[in-house]
């Protein structure tokens, strides 16, 4: 597993706004799709492509286009679909699939309650959107769903990781073709399970609610 923690001025600008409690939920959610634009810029490096003949006005030439199949674009439900319009805004043609999945505010224990994507996704490259890593439960068990199904290249787009979350991603997913890619890795989790200093619930902070 790969993980790249993406470093640029813009992206801790919105991160820390994203960060303070006074933001609001309009806020947070218009603050939450610029930055995913932003972590998804660095998330497409290795988009697959083939090359292209075209003519411009001027002359023939040879470009590059998205190869097919066509990349798979998969939010965790409920945090992850505010992330979805900032991925798609630059992967357009992207198919999309979904995953609803909970964490047991007590046990921290993941369950899916949703799934709604190919049986097949042999030799796709599929990009999973969660704004929160934190034990890791949930994005471990996203990913062994999307490798089971034949994904070849998987790369998942946090805004906020904990240092126990990619130690769990390292040690379940060692050797899969993984890359997290994430706006920081913070200093740790709270006994409630929550990413210090973090943002909060992601979940809550975008949509208004609680729980
Ligand atoms: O790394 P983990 O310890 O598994 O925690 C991370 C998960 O927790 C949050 O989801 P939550 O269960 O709150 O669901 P929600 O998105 O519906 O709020 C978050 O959006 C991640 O999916
Ligand atoms: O800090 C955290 C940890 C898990 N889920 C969240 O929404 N926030
Ligand atoms: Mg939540």
């Amino acid at each position: 597993m790969r993980i790249h923690v993406v470093d640029h001025p813009l992206v801790a600008h919105k991160l820390t706004t994203l960060r303070d409690k006074r933001t609001d939920s309009p806020t947070f959610r218009r603050l939450a799709d610029e930055l995913v634009t932003l972590l998804a810029y660095e998330a497409t490096r290795d988009v697959r492509t083939e090359q292209v003949d075209i003519e411009t006005p001027v002359t023939a030439t040879t470009g590059v286009r998205l190869s097919h199949p066509r990349p798979m674009v998969v939010p965790i439900l409920r945090a992850g679909l505010g992330m979805l319009d900032g991925m798609v805004r630059l992967l357009p043609t992207a198919e999309v699939g979904f995953l609803g999945m909970i964490r047991d505010e007590e046990t921290l224990q993941a369950s899916t309650y949703a799934t709604r994507m190919p049986e097949d996704l042999s030799g796709r490259q599929v990009y999973v959107l969660d704004p929160m890593l934190a034990t890791g439960g949930t994005l471990v068990a996203a990913i062994r769903e999307l490798i089971s199904r034949g994904a070849d290249d998987v790369t998942a787009l946090c805004l906020l990781a904990a240092p126990q979350g990619v130690e769990l991603m390292e040690r379940e997913l060692a050797g899969a073709p993984v890359t997290v890619v994430t706006s920081s890795v913070d200093e740790r989790l709270n006994e409630q399970g929550y990413i210090v200093p973090g943002l909060g619930d992601a979940g809550d902070r975008m949509y208004g609610t609680a729980g």
